[in-house]
């Protein structure tokens, strides 16, 4: 039957089809009147709607398709133009029975009968009133019955209810217009040009989006307060739906908008950097993508790296920050995570690369092996920190080197001297501008494995400032507890340092941090004699030299006696740095003769040695001579390994002062002010005059005041020197002493007796004073160190006299 095709307040727009005066889409309350006034003709031809329901005063167009809807329209528009139209109560019912039409209905008037192409009628009809089907009285050709007028109810015009819900309607019907994209704007006008109530409740039911269903409802009613109403609910119903559906729409368009909007911009850079010609930007993420995809990461790492990548790539590229996150993300890459290279646990191995490397230090190297072997054996990897700590240039540092060599471990080394900022052990936090990760962390990236040997050089130059305490950052690196998550700042993740071989090495044990010092384990390496420097240069150093100039020991050959005498003459240090640089004069004095082909003398010899190296400079280390009283040779450690000095004291007329020079520590000088007051109290037994004390004044003074000096150890050496100038005797040759004193003379132990030891020789000192507790000391040092030394042990001060002082006087000796 009629298949109509209406969308909601379509039917305003046939306003334009207007041309034929009968077509009245908005009624007045006249019309409307007047068509109430009409009379129901008796029988009616009845058309029944598929899907819409016709109601009074409202236009609309239907669409007859088959032969029986045609042929009634064709009658009614020859005849009088007035049909009943109802509707179907299926609207898939194809050819409907009396059965499947609703009984209620609208009368309706034909304004135009249009012939389509396709063979359609298109009928524009206005609903009059609404009618009640009596008796069908024919089905064919088409359904003609008799019907009756269907009442309605009215209420009163003054009824203020009634008034209310036909604002409310006007009101909802506005904002229905204004939500649904689909109502023309237009549509206002025309509810607002609406006189009539009835027509305007008509109007809005009929273009409401309810079903056929509902809409016969809403027709049914015959009270026309009651139809208001229910027409209201079911607009509020309408505008909730629009508003969710609005709502819905405006959160889907707006992540769309988004979408496309970065969409967008990728597609322009992208165009950018290929026409730039550089790599792009997806291929930079695609190249990142498949360098994570080789990463050991576990499953913490794996999943912050594709977090981080993603915040990258939500980035504006030309931004500060993407540069640092791309940094960053290269940075996780880069660095090696679970990447371990196997170790070579062949100790034989070891020990035949670090004797290959470094003569002497037999004791380092045992210790080096023993800590390897305990390596072996546990196989956990995690080791106590070695800490190698001594003078400068014995090899500590190269030492660590030859100990990656001998694992088959990556070697980094990071220096620590001077470093004050706890930023740079643990990096910057990526908000900061040239953010970057710590030195730790750094060095991890440049070793590429995770357990590499890690040289911490000058661990006891670290120092503290306002900008944190890089020690405390060093603790939790060293700490076997923590650093299996260790914090970078930069990095934001924990690392785990503990299968990395941490080597530290010290000049100065006393100025590392006590806790840091815990952590270690402390391997002195001390300072070489002379021989073994001369072995040194014959073996290492000269030979390294040689191939670093491009020559080879046929261009340049050093006896041990030229060595000898570089060494003593040239060179003042515990270590072989200075000696290293000495010959590598050397080295250039003959590379430059050969380079312009002059002669020279390839043996070297001794006017050699003076003419490259110019005179020898260094005599003074050599004890002096015993002729001035109270001039006596002590022994002194320092962080550059074991020296002498000399105490010297003269006696000049005056009131019994002490002064004391030489740029000395407080406890130096506490050590003189016993020292004298011991001699004053044990006058009788030294013999000497107590008169004395008054009537002279005391210097005491050790040269080279340009360097400070502290320490108790100097204090038998100032007794031994007071009591030589008061008694005007002779302190016995070659000897030199180290002790502490106390005020009743007892002589306490001292450290560093090795380097003082070294120190001795090279003065070429014979006997050596020291306390009987240092005895051990000597014990444990090698015999070669010991060749050509008396040692005198003892405990007391007035031994100290007998073995130091003799029984002749000075010359020129002063009468006191
Ligand atoms: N026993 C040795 N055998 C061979 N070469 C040595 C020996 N000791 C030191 N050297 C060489 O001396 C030079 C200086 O050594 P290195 O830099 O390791 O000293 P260091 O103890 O670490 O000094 P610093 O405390 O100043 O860092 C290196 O070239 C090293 O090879």
């Amino acid at each position: 039957m009629g298949e109509i095709k209406i969308s909601t307040f379509d039917n305003i727009s046939l306003q334009g089809l207007d041309e034929d005066a009968e077509l009245i889409p908005l009624l007045t309350p006249e019309d409307e009147e007047e068509m109430n006034r009409e009379d129901l003709p008796e029988t009616l031809p009845v058309l029944p709607l598929r899907n819409t329901v016709l109601f009074p005063g409202v236009v609309i167009p239907i669409t007859a398709g088959r032969d029986k809807s045609i042929n009634l329209i064709k009658d009614a528009n020859n005849g009088s133009k007035t049909i009943g139209v109802v509707s179907q109560k299926d609207e898939e019912t194809e050819n409907p029975g009396v059965k499947d039409i609703n009984t209620l209905g609208t009368v309706a008037r034909i304004l135009r009968v249009l012939q389509m192409p396709d063979g359609n009628t298109t009928v524009i009809i206005q609903g009059k009133k609404r009618f009640e089907i009596a008796e069908i009285v024919t089905e064919k050709p088409y359904f003609t019955a008799t019907v009756k007028e269907a009442a309605e109810e009215r209420p009163d015009e003054k009824n203020e209810e009634f008034g209310a819900i036909i604002d409310s309607i006007k009101e909802l019907a506005f904002k229905i217009i204004k939500d649904n994209p689909n109502i023309p704007s237009e549509a206002t006008f025309a509810i607002k040009n609406i006189q009539s109530n009835s027509f305007l409740i008509n109007f809005v039911s009929s273009n409401l989006n309810l079903s056929v269903a509902e809409k016969q409802k809403l027709l049914e009613i015959p009270n026309l307060q009651e139809r208001a109403l229910t027409t209201l609910k079911f607009m509020n119903m309408e505008l909730q739906k629009l508003e969710l559906k609005n709502d819905i729409q405006s959160k889907v368009r707006s992540d769309m908008d988004q979408q496309q909007r970065e969409y967008f911009l990728h597609q322009q850079m992208k165009t950018i950097q290929e026409e730039l010609g550089g790599i792009s930007y997806e291929e930079e993420v695609d190249e990142m993508r498949v360098k994570a995809k080789k990463k050991k990461w576990n499953k913490k790492v794996k999943e912050h790296f594709g977090r981080e990548l993603a915040k990258m790539q939500r980035m504006n590229p030309q931004v500060a920050e993407y540069s640092i996150q791309r940094n960053y993300l290269d940075l996780i890459l880069d660095l090696p995570w679970n990447e371990y290279s196997k170790d070579k646990f062949d100790l034989k191995r070891a020990q035949r690369i670090l004797d290959r490397d470094h003569y002497g230090l037999e004791d380092v190297k045992r210790r080096i092996i023993e800590y390897l072997a305990v390596l072996k054996l546990r196989n956990d990897m995690k080791s106590p920190i070695l800490c190698l700590y001594g003078p400068p240039g014995v090899g500590k540092t190269s030492l660590g080197k030859s100990v990656a060599e001998a694992l088959g471990r990556e070697y980094v080394r990071m220096s620590l001297g001077g470093l004050r900022d706890e930023a740079e052990i643990r990096g910057h936090r990526k908000t900061y501008i040239g953010a970057m990760p710590g030195r730790i962390i750094q060095s991890l990236k440049k070793a590429g494995t995770s357990n590499p040997v890690f040289i911490l050089d000058e661990i006891d130059k670290l120092s503290n400032s306002h900008q944190g305490d890089p020690s405390s950052a060093m603790l939790e690196v060293l700490d076997p507890e923590q650093n299996s998550e260790f914090h970078d700042n930069f990095l934001e993740m924990g690392y785990d340092l503990s299968k990395v071989m941490f080597i530290a090495t010290a000049n100065n044990l006393g100025s590392i941090q006590p806790a840091l010092r815990d952590r270690m384990e402390i391997i002195n390496v001390t300072g070489y004699t002379i021989e073994e420097k001369v072995e040194i240069a014959k073996k290492h150093l000269l030979p390294k030299q040689l191939k670093e100039h491009g020559l080879s020991s046929k261009d340049l050959r050093i006896g041990k006696p030229q060595l000898e005498k570089i060494v003593e003459g040239y060179t003042r240090e515990s270590g072989v740095r200075s000696l290293e640089k000495q010959l590598a004069k050397m080295v250039r004095y003959a590379a430059k003769n050969i380079a312009i082909e002059d002669d020279y003398n390839i043996k070297i010899s001794n006017e050699d040695v003076e003419k490259i190296l110019g005179p020898a400079r260094l005599e003074r280390d050599k004890y002096e001579n015993n002729d001035v009283a109270g001039v006596v040779t002590g022994l002194a450690w320092t962080s550059v390994g074991g020296d002498i000095l000399f105490i010297e004291s003269i006696l000049s007329k005056g009131k019994g002062n002490l002064n004391i020079t030489g740029n000395l520590g407080k406890v130096m000088k506490e050590s003189a002010t016993i020292a004298m007051e011991y001699i004053k109290s044990n006058s009788v037994t030294f013999n000497i005059d107590p008169e004395v004390f008054d009537n002279y004044n005391v210097h005491i003074h050790v040269p080279e005041g340009a360097t400070p000096k502290d320490g108790p150890s100097a204090g038998i050496t100032m007794l031994t020197s007071l009591v030589s100038l008061f008694t005007q005797r002779k302190v016995k040759k070659s000897l030199a002493m180290t002790g502490e004193i106390t005020l009743r003379g007892k002589v306490l132990p001292v450290g560093g007796i090795k380097e003082k030891i070294l120190a001795a020789k090279r003065a070429r000192i014979k006997e050596i004073i020291l306390c009987e507790e240092n005895r051990r000391d000597i014990q444990e040092i090698k015999e070669d160190y010991l060749k050509g030394l008396t040692f005198h042990y003892v405990s007391d001060m007035s031994e100290v006299i007998d073995i130091a002082i003799t029984n002749r006087k000075v010359k020129n000796a002063k009468k006191l």
